[in-house]
């Protein structure tokens, strides 16, 4: 199984521009064959097209997965969760215009019941807005998750390779009077033993302000993060917009490329309820589909449409687009996504944009977004259909091991019942058997092991069904499903550039994984990593970190705590970095500081790698 990593550009089958028909894209490259356990050979015949599904995502219990276990309860909370590789967002209500149609099925599962219990009153569909674009989310998390950030004096001062690094300056009024909370259980000794080890490094003391300018440090002008980059969907390192910019016409778009803007820009104020449109219309037609959703719909609802308007925006763009659909095409395939279920989408799709684009939607309108779905579902559906040659669509997984380093973070090990191939710095998604079908996206916290287990870093978020689940309710013998690995924040071997690496809480998961990998590459590239922690408390995986660094020469490991999210900045104090490669894990809004300061410090675009809200859309979830 090849980890999906990098696509060809296009492989020929992205439909002609008359489309194939309505919303009927060529057959699948695999069809005649089938997946295991599947018969599932397309034939897009009318009656196919709505077939139901031969497979039922929700049908695959496996045996011992710890629902003979109550399933938790459904998390409680505020909805204070981002839109990140890990990010859980709330279910909550739907809200639907004109239409009343909710056809979640029984649930299959304890979770799953209460699931659906809880959200029975809600769906009266008004008066909720569901939608938010990924800007919004990721800006309205970021700022909840500052300002719930438990603010704690700084313990120190100083900073060394491998010590914690504090703002030293400016601290918010009252700040440094504050007591220090009373250590959580198991902690103080913990805390007591980083301390211990952080002062063993033994270097001359360094002064670190993340609030500075770098002095020595910083070499290209500062620009505004998220400036004009071209927006790129999945695959390319960069500092980018984090979400698409409809709004940005090129002079050389296509015909089509400028009506499927027009659109977007017409129906982006009520997304809301064109969101809400498009999964009622979708479920009422076809009630069949309404099993590969999750019984509670919201933490995933706008996924879909998102994914497709994203898409059809980045028309023109065919490499990155192809790229992006490929991989959202194999990221379907867990939630048994046939060839037969596009046009039904793509019907719903159409519907919905009739619906609430009505002062631009025309003939002509229409025929581009029919045009542009037939070419989209065309690269999902040959994707899919090439991976299945190649992998499952997805993976069982044994819990191992299940370490809680904090009240709300445990590191979780899982054994795959299948070889899982990946590389160093991608992630998943995983699926628990409690909630089923609601997925979310972990990094893998270490390079491939000959053993094949795989580790994830996983802290239970406010209101988050998966997190909670694995944090509070996992258990060694409990089975979990696995997606395919997908993200680009890899290793690039064919440079011997050092590694810049800035990992915040539990985005030091993938951070590790590539330290390892370049161990086990033999480069002894240089490694400089800073570990971003609200609190000496959250630096949970330190002492892994250091004794990576007392194992390798090569490596440096800076902790940078700091609870006013300025920690990209204590990276200014270093470097120069202009011989770098640098790599970002973390909250989305330490990602977007990160890259400014890295780009203020003369890091370009091109040599700077992160997870993308975009590449979590092409995940499929
Ligand atoms: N578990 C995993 O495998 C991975 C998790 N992530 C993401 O990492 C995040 C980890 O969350 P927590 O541990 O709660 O981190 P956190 O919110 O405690 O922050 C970690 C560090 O980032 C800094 N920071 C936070 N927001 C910032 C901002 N807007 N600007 C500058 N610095 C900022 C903080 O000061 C702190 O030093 C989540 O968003 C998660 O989705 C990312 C990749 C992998």
């Amino acid at each position: 199984m090849d980890a999906p990593t990098t696509t060809s550009a296009d492989n020929g089958t992205s439909g002609d521009d008359n489309g194939g028909g309505w919303f009927t894209p060529r057959k699948p490259a695999s069809q005649g064959r089938s997946a295991p356990g599947e018969g599932a050979s397309a034939d897009d015949t009318d009656q196919e097209r709505i077939a139901a599904p031969r497979r039922s995502v929700a049908s695959i219990r496996p045996v011992g997965s710890g629902t003979s276990r109550p399933a938790p309860p459904p998390p409680a909370g505020d909805a204070r969760e981002s839109a990140t590789p890990t990010g859980e967002t709330p279910p909550s209500a739907a809200p639907v215009d004109g239409l009343s149609a909710d056809h979640a099925p029984a649930g299959h599962h304890p979770g799953e019941r209460a699931q659906d219990q809880r959200s029975q009153p809600q769906r009266a569909y008004e008066g909720h807005t569901a939608y938010e674009s990924s800007v919004r989310r990721e800006e309205r998390g970021a700022r909840e998750n500052s300002e719930a950030a438990p603010r704690r004096p700084n313990a120190r001062e100083t900073a060394h390779p491998g010590e914690a690094l504090h703002p030293p300056a400016a601290q918010h009024p009252g700040e440094g009077t504050r007591p220090r909370e009373a250590p959580r259980p198991g902690e103080a000794a913990r805390q007591r033993e980083s301390a211990g080890r952080l002062h063993l490094a033994g270097q001359p003391p360094e002064t670190v302000n993340p609030h500075g300018t770098g002095a020595g440090t910083a070499t290209g002008p500062r620009e505004a993060p998220w400036s004009h980059e071209a927006p790129a969907p999945h695959g390319t390192p960069a500092d980018r917009p984090r979400h698409p910019q409809p709004a940005a016409p090129a002079t050389n778009a296509s015909p089509d490329a400028i009506l499927i803007r027009r659109t977007m820009a017409e129906i982006e104020p009520v997304a809301d309820k064109v969101t809400s449109y498009f999964y009622a219309l979708l479920f009422v037609r076809h009630p069949e589909l309404r099993d590969l959703f999750p019984a509670a719909m919201d933490s995933q609802r706008d996924r879909l449409l998102k994914a497709l308007l994203t898409a059809a925006d980045h028309m023109d763009n065919a490499a990155v687009l192809t790229d992006y659909l490929q991989n959202l095409g194999r990221g379907h395939r867990k939630y048994g996504t046939q060839p037969a279920h596009y046009p039904a989408v793509g019907e719903a799709l159409i519907g919905s944009l009739t619906r609430y684009a009505t002062a631009t939607w025309d003939e002509e309108t229409e025929a581009a977004w029919v045009r542009t779905y037939t070419k989209i579902s065309q690269i999902m559906i040959d994707a899919a259909a090439e991976n299945e040659r190649q992998a499952p669509a997805w993976w069982h997984a044994e819990v191992v091991s299940h370490d809680l380093r904090t009240p709300d973070i445990a590191i979780i090990t899982v054994r795959p019942n299948q070889p899982y191939a990946f590389l160093a710095g991608q992630y998943t998604s995983l699926e628990t058997p409690w909630w089923p079908r609601i997925w979310r996206h972990y990094s893998f916290a270490g390079a491939p092991r000959t053993d094949g287990l795989l580790s994830f870093h996983v802290k239970a978020v406010p209101a988050g069904w998966v997190s909670n689940a694995l944090v509070h309710h996992a258990r060694p013998g409990d089975v979990l499903r696995l997606g395919p690995p997908t993200g680009s924040m890899t290793v690039d071997h064919t440079t011997d550039n050092g590694l810049l690496c800035l990992g915040g809480g539990t985005g030091i998961a993938p951070i590790k994984a590539l330290v390892e990998d370049v161990a086990e590459h033999g480069d002894r590239r240089t490694v400089e990593v800073f570990y971003g922690a609200r609190t000496d408390y959250d630096l949970y995986d330190i002492d892994t970190m250091l004794r990576l660094q007392q194992t390798h020469p090569w490596l440096s490991v800076r902790a940078v705590v700091d609870d006013r999210a300025q920690f990209p900045d204590a990276v200014r104090e270093f470097g120069p970095w202009y011989e770098y490669d640098a790599y970002l894990s973390g909250p989305p809004g330490m990602i977007r500081s990160g890259v400014h300061a890295l780009r203020g410090i003369g890091i370009p675009f091109d040599r700077i790698r992160h997870d993308s809200l975009e590449e979590l859309v092409a995940a499929g979830d």
